[in-house]
């Protein structure tokens, strides 16, 4: 269950409480967006109802010091919040990484001329798993879905975060980036172990403070591809492939929610490394074969043939 327990002018804190795992996330709303946050604090709360007075009454007006109290305590829940957020991500993940010690203070684990990223961003619905599975085929990409990771993520047994990554997926929202990029940087140094150097990163980053922590501990992207859609066409065919595909958010309800993220969460990534003149925008309301074609051509000038 994810259920607000406080908030005040510029935060709020959540509490979401699974059978075996209670978390407390605090998401910073100055900007509208929650851009900064939100940070995981684990085993961190307690169900206890306020204590009766004896006399039926629950409640009981704070005096001065309590008040003195409160205020410190919500100091130092900031602090605490704060020290997690510099949590490195992998120490999210229940099997210690192998995270090399040089990564971990210099900067990203690999540099772009050993590895190569390429984020694939665009609506649900947009095609995006479409197309990296046909440049899989043709260009030996190792295709990562971040959705495909989580959903992994969530059936593995014994895993911590399988209650907090079902609630999320179904709300449209983004999972705690501790979490994806700890998967991300697991699953890409695996592959790299085994001589894998091209990565198409689909879904991902979908949010600014993932796109950060990403490029900053993994490694640079070489470039966005981004595949632009009409929510029109998008809805249709999430509606389409929810007959068949067993997702829990191909339903309207899930798929409103995750358009709206889209807008207002994942949009700025895009703008972000528009800046930077990363991106290769391409239409995708067009067949298949045809949208592929214009992704070819991106790749092959940013990332090459081979
Ligand atoms: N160009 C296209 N024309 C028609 N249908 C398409 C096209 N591209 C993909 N589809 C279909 O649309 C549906 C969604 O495609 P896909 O799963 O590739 O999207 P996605 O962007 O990866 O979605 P999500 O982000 O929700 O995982 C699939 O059923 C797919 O077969
Ligand atoms: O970086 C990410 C990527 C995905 N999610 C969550 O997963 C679902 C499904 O993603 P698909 O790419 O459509 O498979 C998405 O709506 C998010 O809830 C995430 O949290 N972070």
């Amino acid at each position: 269950m994810l259920r607000a327990v406080g908030s005040n002018f510029n935060r709020v804190r959540t509490r979401f409480s699974g059978s075996n795992q209670r978390f407390w996330l605090s998401s910073c709303v100055a900007n509208g967006r929650g851009h900064i946050g939100p940070w995981i604090c684990r085993g961190y709360s307690s169900n206890a109802e306020p204590k009766s007075q004896g006399d039926g009454r629950k409640t009981a007006k704070p005096s001065g010091k309590l008040l003195l109290l409160l205020g410190a305590l919500a100091v130092g829940s900031t602090v605490v919040s704060l020290s997690y957020q510099k949590t490195d991500p992998a120490e999210f993940l229940e099997e210690p990484q192998e995270v090399e010690e040089s990564g971990k203070a210099q900067g990203p684990a690999f540099s772009p001329d050993q590895v190569s990223v390429v984020f694939v961003l665009g609506g649900p619905g947009a095609g995006k798993g479409t197309q990296c599975a046909k440049l899989v085929n043709d260009y030996h990409f190792v295709h990562l879905s971040a959705g495909d990771l989580l959903r992994a993520e969530r059936q593995r047994e014994g895993s911590k975060y399988g209650e907090l990554i079902s609630h999320y997926i179904k709300e449209g929202l983004i999972v705690p980036q501790e979490v994806t990029v700890a998967l991300l940087k697991q699953a890409i140094t695996e592959n790299f172990k085994k001589g894998s150097t091209k990565f198409l990163v689909d879904g991902f980053p979908r949010k600014m403070d993932q796109a950060i922590t990403f490029e900053q501990q993994i490694v640079p992207s070489k470039f966005v591809l981004f595949f632009d859609c009409p929510e029109k066409v998008m809805l249709e065919r999430l509606l389409e492939r929810g007959k068949t595909s067993g997702r829990d958010d191909d339903n309207i309800g899930s798929i409103k929610k995750r358009f709206r993220t889209f807008v207002e969460t994942s949009m700025p990534v895009v703008e972000y490394f528009d800046k930077q003149a990363k991106v290769v925008r391409v239409s995708c309301d067009h067949p298949v074969d045809e949208v592929y074609r214009k992704v070819q051509t991106a790749v092959e000038q940013k990332v090459g043939k081979n």
